[in-house]
């Protein structure tokens, strides 16, 4: 009886449904456009008076232009984060920067959230798409995705004042942390009148991180902290008036890291990089015209500022004609009146690089960085690297042991050996670059993987360094001795004999120190400087 019963009620309901779905049909088919939006709104007038729950809808494209809409893209990522803990039916896609595979909901799936104690609802659903007439504007698929957002109307100003507010804050920094980052580099003046882009990029995937970078950790630790701050200072900017860029100075010899160092920072950050080549730009505009066309959350790094036009050069002139007989003014006069034509038609000037970090970054919103680097950071103007401009001055030095054991982490993965302890006195009195050192702890061979031959080919170069500086010291210390005695003959001498006089100059040229001659004193200094980081062991 029972089960006849059960039969019966299916029978009865399985019809009803049937009837429903031919009236539902006949009604979408039959019944003229302006009547069927008439009925719907009442019918939703009606069920709105008895149903408690409100809907708000996120479409894919937008209305008028067809374009995508940037709140969908950026809701949907937040969902796809929360989707993949709580939708039971997920699809898999493979991430925009090609690494990993993305779960996001399925269409028709349900996912629940929570916020503030209100319940929330989302689903994603498909909907034909309202394409333009004009078939170039005609999309390849017809239809497009919604989202609809379901809640009781008790949340109503939770869920408008407050969740989604937050729900695309959230979106959007997840969407940033995941894109493909970029590294740009200025095009050169010709392909600049070509009216090529100003910028070409490439994928950035620098793998520095300041994990594996060898410095000092309480430095390290200061660095990110400051970062940090910054990053989340938008609001603190605002309130103070001030554009939100912050400038670093990293400065230290060659190969101790400083470009390691951008990339950790932009990695730290999740920033695109502009790398812009000074001397490839032509004027102050131009300049400007560059800094205009980059986005927030970069950073702009200008490397090897010494050496970048003749920014430096100038306050030289200055100080030398001061020095100089009236004659050689009047030569050097010329020569600077010269350069400075030359700058200003067609090179970045001093004032136009300080006009940039100052000025023109005011007008940008979005957080930048700036970063110069320098081998010689005594070569720049002072008002180039003032605080205020560069905000961080962050010198990048010698590697210790400290140093040393984070890359005989990264390159043999070792935490700790019986040749540590030879190395540390070693490395901690040699004054060797960190690329130094990670170039002795590559094996030299492919199969050679064995740890304990790479530590001792370093300490075999660290031996060798300070027996080298050793020779250097006491070399110099001989030629500081030879000059000092004569010197004081040359004195005497000079005096009378012109002759000897010079060949007593001439030695003491071809030695190191000369003290007495201030410009080839100048000539000495540069040398030792260019000669990179032996020659700087050996003077400290
Ligand atoms: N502090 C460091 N930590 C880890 N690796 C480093 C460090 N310094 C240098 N290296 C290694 O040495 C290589 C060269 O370093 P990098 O180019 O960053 O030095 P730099 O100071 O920018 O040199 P330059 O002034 O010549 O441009 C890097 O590819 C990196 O592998």
């Amino acid at each position: 009886m029972k089960m006849l019963r059960m039969a019966d009620i299916w029978t009865e309901v399985g019809s009803s449904i049937a009837s429903i779905m031919f009236l539902y049909t006949m009604f979408q088919r039959y019944f003229p456009h302006r009547l069927r939006v008439y009925i719907t709104k009442y019918v939703n007038r009606i069920l709105g008076y008895t149903d408690p729950y409100m809907e708000i809808s996120i479409y894919e494209f937008t209305e008028n232009l067809n374009q995508r809409n940037g709140a969908y893209t950026a809701i949907q990522t937040y969902l796809s984060s929360k989707s993949s803990k709580n939708a039971k039916r997920l699809k898999a896609q493979i991430g925009i920067n090609n690494k990993k595979l993305v779960l996001s909901m399925e269409d028709n799936e349900v996912m629940t959230d929570e916020f503030q104690g209100a319940k929330l609802r989302w689903y994603i659903s498909r909907t034909p798409r309202q394409t333009q007439s004009s078939s170039s504007y005609r999309a390849a698929s017809d239809e497009s995705r919604y989202l609809t957002l379901k809640f009781h109307q008790r949340y109503r100003d939770i869920v408008t004042g407050l969740y989604l507010n937050h729900v695309l804050e959230k979106g959007k920094a997840k969407l940033m942390r995941n894109r493909q980052r970029k590294l740009y580099t200025n095009n050169s003046r010709d392909d600049f009148w070509c009216k090529r882009a100003l910028w070409s990029h490439v994928a950035f995937d620098h793998p520095a991180t300041f994990d594996n970078l060898a410095m000092d950790p309480m430095k390290k630790k200061e660095i990110i902290d400051d970062l940090i701050t910054f990053s989340k200072a938008r609001d603190y900017y605002a309130r103070v008036g001030k554009a939100w860029k912050r400038g670093y100075l990293l400065y230290g010899p060659p190969g101790t890291g400083k470009s390691t160092m951008i990339a950790a920072m932009a990695n730290f950050l999740s920033y695109d990089v502009y790398d812009l080549e000074l001397t490839a730009v032509r004027s102050n505009g131009e300049l400007q015209k560059l800094l205009l066309e980059t986005t927030n959350k970069s950073i702009i790094v200008i490397e090897d500022m010494d050496c970048s036009l003749s920014l430096t050069g100038r306050r030289k002139n200055k100080k030398d004609k001061e020095e100089d007989t009236e004659e050689k003014d009047k030569e050097e006069d010329q020569t600077r009146v010269e350069e400075n034509r030359s700058s200003y038609d067609s090179k970045v000037t001093l004032s136009g690089l300080l006009n940039f970090i100052d000025g023109l970054w005011s007008s940008c919103r979005g957080e930048r960085l700036i970063v110069f680097t320098t081998n010689y950071i005594e070569k720049l103007d002072p008002a180039l690297i003032r605080r205020g401009r560069m905000d961080k001055h962050i010198e990048l030095s010698y590697c210790d042991f400290e140093g040393f054991k984070i890359l005989a982490k990264n390159y043999l993965n070792l935490d700790s050996h019986h040749l540590f302890e030879n190395i540390r006195p070693l490395i901690n009195e040699t004054q060797m670059t960190p690329a130094d050192v990670a170039e002795n702890l590559m094996p030299k061979t492919i199969n050679e993987d064995d740890s304990d031959i790479c530590l001792k080919n370093l300490i075999q170069a660290l031996e060798k360094r300070k027996e080298d500086t050793r020779l250097k010291n006491e070399e110099r210390a001989k030629v500081n001795k030879l000059s000092s005695k004569d010197g004081e003959a040359i004195e005497g001498d000079s005096l009378t004999k012109d002759g000897e006089a010079n060949e007593g100059d001439s030695l003491t040229k071809d030695g190191v120190a000369n003290e007495g001659d201030s410009s080839t004193k100048g000539e000495t200094n540069q040398e030792d400087e260019s000669t990179g980081s032996n020659d700087k062991d050996t003077r400290n």
